[in-house]
């Protein structure tokens, strides 16, 4: 097999992307989908290899903005849209395109990458760790209330269409980005992904519907959600489908819980992302009825490890040599000098003898760098070694994050 690798070209899109959509199963997208996901492709960023006139694989990065622990928001690329075609399988494709794409990324001057993975195995040997989290929450209503604070009754609730809300809508998520690490900036365009409601796609569930929570006049929260009524001979049973929740202040995000939760003829709340510290695992009444589940959400690969750990803040002042082992990218290979607290950081390769606190590898400081995996986890999974007494103890409290980090979208 001799196949190259291409940069995508305006029109070649059809074809690439109908590669990649056979990879995952071969269902057309909508045309909405299709639409949106054509005017958010960085040609330039975009590639495949292809075998004479046949698109064999694909794979693309957006130009993201993301928040990191201390509020800085900073260059990361998102890999995306990766795919080789099954009769191209496992004769290292994707190692390929992932040697390009970090090699690009790293010439761009981005310090990290981050991806959603289809399958969690594949990226680790790529130096892509899990870095945080979500929650899946299927509530039962009738036994599960809500302690909603007596300010949440100061809120005014009303409905508005998701376009019509979308500027609003965006002003409170951009308001968020900084306080929670791992959430993007969305650039011009990728407003339109959380309202993205393809009728196709729906499964008997609404459109999607809005609603806005007000303090004084201002908007300062948001649902977006979608219901799907369902009755039996018991009667109704239907279910609330909760895209998104975010709000500016804890009665406002209590006010559009209790509204969501109030919906008439509906029994289960059924939120499929939430962050791991959600502050409504904290008002419902029997978390058991809620069926927690977690998952993994953004991988995140440190493709400069000293600027990467020179863009985020420490929670408590550090000063540890580190001994990163990167085969993938052997430039963040051997021993990095972090000191830092809250204010800022430096990072710098050491060039004396001086012993290493910690070895781990860079896969290791991608699943600590966003502050939701503490390194005393990683340490007792046997995958940081402690090469001083009490040095994992220290760096886990100082990479630790007050706020989960998450992701509120896929891309
Ligand atoms: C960010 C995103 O877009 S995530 C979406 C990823 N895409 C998909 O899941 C679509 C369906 N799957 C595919 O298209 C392909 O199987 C891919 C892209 C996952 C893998 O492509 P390939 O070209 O087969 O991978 P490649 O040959 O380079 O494999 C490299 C190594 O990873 C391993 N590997 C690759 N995919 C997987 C997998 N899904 N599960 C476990 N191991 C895997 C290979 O076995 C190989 O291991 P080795 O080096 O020990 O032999």
């Amino acid at each position: 097999m001799t196949a190259d690798l291409r940069e995508l070209g305006q029109s070649d899109w059809d074809r690439w992307y109908a590669t990649l959509e056979r990879a995952f199963g071969g269902v057309a997208e909508q045309p909405e989908e299709h639409e949106l996901w054509n005017s958010l492709t960085e040609y330039e960023r975009a590639f495949g290899f292809w075998d004479g006139d046949t698109c064999v694989s694909t794979a693309g990065a957006f130009s993201f903005r993301m928040s990191v622990p201390g509020g800085a928001v900073v260059d990361a690329a998102g890999v995306t849209m990766v795919s080789v075609a099954a009769t191209h399988r496992r004769r290292g494709l994707l190692t390929a395109m992932m040697r390009h794409q970090l090699d690009d990324v790293r010439a761009r001057g981005e310090a990290l990458a981050v991806l959603t993975a289809s399958e969690p195995v594949i990226y680790g040997r790529f130096g892509y760790g899990v870095g945080s989290h979500q929650l899946r929450l299927e509530i039962d209503k009738s036994r599960v209330g809500l302690a909603v604070p007596a300010a949440a009754d100061e809120v005014r609730l009303r409905y508005a269409t998701p376009a019509e809300s979308g500027a609003d809508r965006e002003a409170v998520y951009a308001q968020r980005v900084a306080g929670r690490p791992g959430m993007l900036a969305r650039r011009p365009g990728w407003e339109k992904l959380p309202t993205l409601d393809p009728p196709g796609d729906r499964n008997g569930m609404s459109p999607q519907q809005c609603v806005l929570a007000e303090l004084d006049g201002e908007v300062v929260g948001y649902a977006l959600f979608a219901v799907k009524p369902e009755w039996d001979a018991q009667g109704p049973k239907g279910t609330v489908r909760v895209q998104d929740v975010e709000a500016l202040d804890p009665a406002s995000y209590a006010a559009l819980w209790r509204f969501l939760f109030g919906i008439d003829l509906t029994s289960t709340v059924l939120a499929l992302s939430r962050p791991v510290d959600d502050p409504l695992t904290q008002l419902v009444s029997d978390i058991r009825r809620c069926d927690l589940r977690i998952r993994d959400s953004l991988h995140v690969r440190l493709v400069d490890v000293g600027a990467a750990l020179e863009a985020r803040t420490y929670q408590a002042p550090v000063d540890l040599v580190l001994d990163v082992e990167d085969a993938f990218c052997p430039w963040n290979q051997g021993r990095w000098r972090l000191m830092g607290d809250a204010k800022g950081a430096s990072c710098k390769r050491v060039d004396d003898d001086s012993p290493a606190d910690l070895a781990l590898s860079v896969r290791e400081l991608g699943s600590a760098y966003l502050g939701g995996v503490p390194l005393t986890q990683l340490a007792g999974a046997g995958r940081v070694r402690e090469l001083r007494q009490g040095a994992v103890a220290e760096a886990s409290l100082a990479f630790g994050s007050t706020v989960a980090p998450w992701l509120p979208h896929g891309f």
